[in-house]
């Protein structure tokens, strides 16, 4: 990959098929269960992303059997369990999932397990995890910080039981709690004490955790799960959704037709909501025999919405709002300062570069877009944050993203195959 790319400028309309590897949410969630379930385990079409691959090699640190086999374009793993144990050293990378899902299955190892990942990471909030953790009787070293670095003491064992969560921050505080709860000796009853962003990935996970056969309720301020065996379970991961965003902007872009093929009828990613935002922004969306079909319009509408369920796709929906006739305002999104960046201020600095302007709410922004200018823009280590700036490309001549290898966390090779929407040979933009 380029230390620099020059995204792909498109005035005509695009009209293209896409397929999409699997889904980071979805691969984490049926790695970790998979590790701790009552027998063998196959994934069908996992991602092999950096995040994916973190997640299996941190199982792996913990004992747990994973065998890659099929092919990059159609993966398939073995996932076999085994007694979880410690020392072990786990690289978390920038991953959210590895952060909050691993330490709770951590806690179920017998020795400690130091958990600790790029500099950024260390920036990511976490207290609410560990403060439950130690709630259920695990021993956490954090040093205070609430943050990665830290240790997990395990000891075979976890007592569970009842437990009051903040998890304003990160959903995933609640999912990785819940995914390992079976396993601990009284379960879990989480209680929250506040809101929790992204709730369509809490129910992913309570979804998730029934298809493997756990008792799960919903109870009147969280869940309870029962202790119990995890059931192996052989899985057939769906594309990913959230990373259709920028592909399927790109009809809205350039007015005209994307199909992102087999999108599933039903599923739990809240990516799923693509339909009915970029039909508000203007864009016809279609279910065809291949997949979704979003066909763009001479413009493009603004858009207000509070995104609080779907934060993941606010890169690019934002974008697609600076180009937009008209002045957008997105909310309900303030836990997006401890995504990879702080996207509100990172998404203020490009959007305003490429001529939009941007103001930043306590939780949102509000974007009027402008006159329209090249930019030297930074990936800010963000997947999303590329992915952002290559819609942008596509209408502005002249957008550089700097870093763009950070694409590699879920999708390793999106400039080839951004390249491969427009017909264009990947690496004709170095
Ligand atoms: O559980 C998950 O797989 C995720 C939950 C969300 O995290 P937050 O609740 O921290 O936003 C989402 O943004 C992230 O990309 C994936
Ligand atoms: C917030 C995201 O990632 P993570 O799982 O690292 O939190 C994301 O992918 O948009």
């Amino acid at each position: 990959m380029p230390p620099v790319w020059t995204t792909p400028h498109r005035t005509a309309p695009v009209d293209a098929v896409v397929a999409l590897p699997g889904s980071k949410s979805i691969t984490a969630r049926a790695l970790i269960l998979a590790a701790i379930a009552d027998g063998p385990s196959r994934l069908v079409r996992p991602l092999r992303a950096r995040d994916t691959d973190l997640m299996a090699d941190a199982l792996r640190a913990l004992g747990v059997r994973i065998d890659d086999h099929g092919s990059p374009t159609h993966p398939d793993q073995l996932v076999t369990p085994g007694p979880l144990t410690g020392p072990a050293e786990v690289d978390a990378g920038l991953a959210g999932t590895v952060l909050r899902f691993l330490p709770p299955v951590a806690a179920l190892a017998a020795g400690p397990v130091r958990l600790d990942g790029d500099a950024r990471l260390r920036d990511r909030p976490n207290a609410g995890l560990l403060a439950a953790l130690r709630a259920l009787g695990v021993e956490v070293d954090d040093g205070g910080r609430g943050r990665a670095p830290f240790t997990v003491h395990g000891i075979g064992r976890v007592r569970g039981g009842a437990v009051v969560v903040d998890a304003g921050e990160s959903s995933q505080i609640v999912s990785g709690l819940l995914l390992a709860a079976a396993r601990f000796d009284d379960g879990i009853d989480l209680a929250l004490t506040g809101g929790v962003p992204s709730m369509p990935h809490v129910d992913m996970t309570v979804t998730t955790l029934r298809a493997h056969g756990v008792d799960v309720v919903a109870t009147e301020r969280g869940w309870r799960v029962a202790p119990g065996p995890v059931a192996a379970r052989d899985v057939v991961i769906e594309p990913d959704l959230s990373n259709a965003a920028p592909f399927l902007a790109a009809a809205l872009v350039t007015g005209g037709r994307v199909t992102v093929r087999d999108w599933p009828e039903a599923t739990t990613q809240p990516g799923a909501q693509l339909d009915r935002l970029l039909a508000r922004m203007g864009a016809e969306v279609t279910r065809t025999a291949e997949g979704l079909q979003v066909t763009g319009g001479h413009t493009i509408r603004p858009l207000v919405a509070d995104l609080g369920e779907v934060g993941e796709l606010t890169p690019v929906l934002a974008a697609l709002c600076a180009l937009a006739d008209g002045p957008s305002r997105l909310t309900g999104i303030g836990h997006l300062r401890g995504h990879e960046t702080d996207r509100l201020q990172a998404l203020d600095e490009v959007l305003t570069a490429v001529g939009a302007r941007i103001e930043q709410l306590s939780d949102g922004l509000a974007i009027e877009p402008g006159p329209r200018r090249p930019a030297e823009l930074d990936s800010y280590a963000d997947h999303r944050m590329v992915m952002a700036a290559a819609v942008l490309g596509l209408a502005i001549d002249g957008v550089r993203v700097a870093d763009p290898g950070a694409v590699t966390k879920t999708l390793p090779d999106f400039t080839e195959r951004w390249a491969g929407l427009l017909g264009e040979p990947a690496g004709a933009h170095p």
